[in-house]
Order: C-alpha cells, then structure tokens, then sequence
C-alpha cells in the first residue's frame, strides 16, 4: 500500500502497538529547555532512574534569559534564574548535554536542532515545547510533549502516542515579491483555522513548498501547531541535504551515504491516501497580518479591521468585538494606518540567517520610524555570527535597530523583553494571545520583510512599497 512520509517515519519507529492502535515510538531525538524539565528530572530522581540515551538527548538555555548585555551578569528574576540553574544542575547530575549560557552554538531550540544538524530526515523528535513541530521542516516527524512525557522519554527513550491522521496542504504556483514562508502559513491558518488540523500531521506540499528554503520551510511547520495539528513536515528533497551537508553534525562517508539512500525513500508515494487535501495558490497570497489575538485572525495588509456587528453568530460577534475592544481597533480602519511602538524580529519562527537577511534588505539605507523600538534578535549565537560577517548588524543598527543576544526573547512574557501595557507591536513570532509578550500588549503577527518594512514607516504597512534599495552586500 502506497505510504505517506508521516507513515513511513512512524512505521520506522513503532516499538510495540496496543489493540486501539496506541503505539510505543522510539524517539530518536529528545530535546529540552529549562522550562518543561525540572519535574521531570524530579521524578527521574524519585525513582531512582537515569536518562535511558544521554547521547540522543540535547539540552538547552532559550526561554528566561535576557538578550541584552546584562546576561552575563546572571538573571535577576529569582524564578528565571533558578529554572536556568536547575536546568544546568540536572543536567551534570544525569549527565545530559547541555549547551551551555554563554556558548556561541546557544539558541532557541528549535533554531540550534536544525543548524546543528540534529534534527535530521525520518527522525522522531520530541521537546517539551509546542513548536516542536518546526523541526518537521527536516522532513522528520517532531512534535511537542508534555512535562510527565518529557519524563518518560528521558527514562525509556520511547513515547505512547495515538496514530493521527494525514492532512496535506498543498500550495500551487510561485510566491509574489514580498511573500514569504510566513505569509503561506499566516494564510493557511486564516483559512483552516486554529481548529482546522486537528487530529492530523500535515504534510506541505507543492511548487511553493519545494521553492522554500529551509528557513521558510521551518517558519511553516513552525506555526502548524497553530493550526491545531499534531506536527507539520516538507518531505527531503535537493534543499535539504545541502542544508545538512553544511552542518556539523552531517553524517560523514558511509554513513552519509546510507543516511541519504533512507533520506530519499522517505517523501509520500504516488497514490498515497491523505484523510483532508487543502489547496492553496501562492500567488493569490498577499502580504499577512494578524489583527486579532488568535492567529486565525489574519488579513492580507490591504484589509480593514471587520466589524463585529456584520457577523450573524453570537458567539463569534462576541469574540470579535473583545478582540477588536483588547487590541485598541476601529472596524472599518485600515490596518496600514495602524501605529506600532515596537518591531519584534526574532523567535523560532524567524530569527534564521534567511530571516534576518530579508529585514536586512528592506532596511538597508533607510531609518527606523522615531517613535518605533524595533529589536532584533538573532535565533541563535550562530545565527549571530553569521549575521556579523555579512554586515548585516551594521545595516539594522545604522538603520535604527537593536542588534540583541538569543533568545526566546520578547516571543513570550517570560524574560525581560516585554511589551508595556497598551502598547502595539509587530512581530515575526507565532502567538498574538492576550497578553502573549506581555501583559495588556497588542500583537500583529507577520513576516520579517514586513516587520522591517512597519519599523520603518511607524504603523502596519505594505512591503510591496518597500523595495529594497540596493543589494545587501
Ligand atoms: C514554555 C513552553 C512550554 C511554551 C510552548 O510549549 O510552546 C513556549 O515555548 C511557548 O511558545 O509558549
Ligand atoms: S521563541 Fe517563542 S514560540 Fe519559540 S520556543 Fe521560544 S517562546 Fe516558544
């Protein structure tokens, strides 16, 4: 029977299968941060156990750490401070890898997995962290665990999952200028719903899928989980092993050559059966923003805010207006005269080399609006260096912008970069919730050229009037 990617991954790793089709999976990789771990090793510790595979587990500093200099002097919050201490103490305790703080391969986790070339093809891959899901851009299967999961895996390197079902999305045609891998998943959301992959993996698909890079690729799978499904993948290709030839932790001689010969039998096979087909074509998507505090609510950047009153359903009129009334709109204003006070460029959505070339180029040359805080924040320290030796801090800081240190960073309400209450941003992160970077903050959700194109100009606006003014380099 012809196989889906997902059910060639999953079939590699069955260990045992229940009658109600609850499989047992060997997990190739387990990563973790400071925040889904600690009771987890509590238990591990009350019980007397190890980590069954200290060499297929990774761990890492990226959520309560501060991106500015005062990171080298330790972490003032008493409860972010002993969450990283307790990570670094663990981890010498059950001899867990652990990169440390101040170590240059440091970054958001799911930046480093890929960049290191941990996160490979046909792998499993679990994390305590939702967006586990961005390392499917690998073409592996890698979702997100809960703590008492996390614990699991640490002790048997296996995990309980229920099968989930095939979704695929398939995205048509070539991206316009200005689009990009977040304007394809801001767009799918918007259309499917943060409801709408429920139960399944998506697999994406099609011409604009394969003309990603990796960075677009994992933005993508990154924000599936916004879309409720269980984990999102891009089938290997071309892009991907010379994407992983460059890491260092690519196979080497033989094993190279083993590792591709599986690496090419992973994509679907013609004829494979997918429960829900969604299609897009790329180049009807225009630039996306979010206007609400659901990722759903999502709008091309010509659109004006809706009117609750239009909508006949009374619950969702309700949702609407307490959206419209938390983020400080008008229905019927234009999201481009929207004014924003600071411009967030980072997370693990963006915060790629790929990333922060395209705020790059749009800036070059031109000057952050007055009135606009707009940072920078690189994924990882790699990301960083790299972003260094082409010039690229030069542009942004000449252009008005922070060059900061990684980290989750202003993504979430957890280390020092915060929105103040009231205050607008736009951002290149995933979640605009209530009070997502920030009590009382107001998120838009978009890309990075358009994060960069909104500093410049001090309120939501249309990269398409931003062309870049001359080549990066
Ligand atoms: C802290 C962590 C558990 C959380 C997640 O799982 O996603 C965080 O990364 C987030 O993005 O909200
Ligand atoms: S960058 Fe944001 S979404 Fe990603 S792991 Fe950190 S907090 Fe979660």
């Amino acid at each position: 029977m012809p196989k889906t990617l997902f059910d060639k991954i999953w079939d590699a790793h069955v260990v045992d299968t229940l009658p109600d089709g609850t499989a047992l999976l060997y997990i190739d990789l387990h990563l973790t941060h400071e925040v889904t771990t600690p009771q987890a090793f509590d238990g591990l510790r009350a019980a007397g156990r190890r980590i069954r595979r200290p060499d297929a587990t990774l761990g890492v500093i990226d959520h309560n750490i501060a991106t500015d200099a005062s990171r080298y002097t330790g972490i003032e919050d008493p409860e972010s401070a002993l969450q990283v201490a307790t990570l670094e103490k663990n981890a010498v305790e059950f001899g867990m890898p652990l990169i440390p703080l101040l170590d240059e391969r440091q970054g958001i986790v799911h930046v480093i997995g890929p960049e290191l070339g941990r996160s490979l093809p046909g792998m499993t891959i679990v994390c305590g962290d939702s967006h586990t899901s961005t390392h499917g851009a690998m073409g592996a299967l890698a979702f997100g665990i809960g703590t008492s999961e996390v614990e699991h895996v640490l002790a048997t390197q296996t995990l309980l999952q229920k099968p989930a079902k095939n979704m695929r999305v398939q995205v048509d045609g070539n991206l316009a200028f200005g689009c990009s891998g977040k304007d394809i998943v801001l767009a799918v959301i918007g259309m499917i719903g943060t409801a709408g992959g429920t139960g399944h993996v998506i697999e994406y698909a099609g011409d604009a899928i394969r003309a990603l890079d990796m960075a677009g690729r994992m933005t993508v799978c990154n924000m599936t989980i916004e879309g409720g499904a269980r984990a999102g993948m891009v089938a290997p290709d071309q892009t991907t092993f010379d994407y992983i030839a460059r890491t260092p932790g690519a196979p080497k001689g033989a094993n190279w050559d083993s590792a591709l010969a599986w690496w090419k039998s992973l994509p679907s096979d013609q004829g494979a059966v997918f429960d829900k087909v969604v299609t897009l074509a790329a180049n009807e998507i225009a630039p996306q923003v979010t206007w609400g505090t659901s990722p759903e609510d999502v709008l091309p950047i010509t659109g004006i805010i809706p009117n609750p009153a239009d909508t006949e359903d009374e619950t969702r009129r309700a949702q609407l207006q307490r959206m419209v009334d938390y983020m400080g709109l008008t229905p019927g204003q234009r999201l481009q005269d929207l004014s924003v006070d600071v411009v967030f460029i980072g997370s693990c959505t963006n915060s790629r080399i790929e990333d922060i070339r395209a705020a790059a180029a749009i800036a070059k040359g031109r000057r952050v609006a007055d009135h606009v805080r707009a940072m920078v924040v690189p994924g990882s320290g790699l990301v960083k260096l790299q972003a260094e030796k082409e010039g690229l801090d030069r542009i942004l800081l000449e252009a008005g912008f922070e060059w900061r240190e990684p980290g989750c960073s202003m993504c979430l309400g957890m280390n020092p970069d915060k929105l103040k209450p009231g205050q607008r941003s736009a951002s290149t992160s995933n979640r605009n919730f209530e009070g997502r970077q920030g009590p009382g903050g107001r998120t838009h959700l978009l890309s990075p050229a358009m994060a960069a194109a909104a500093a410049l100009a001090g309120h939501l606006a249309d990269v398409r009037d931003y062309q870049p003014q001359e080549a990066l380099s």
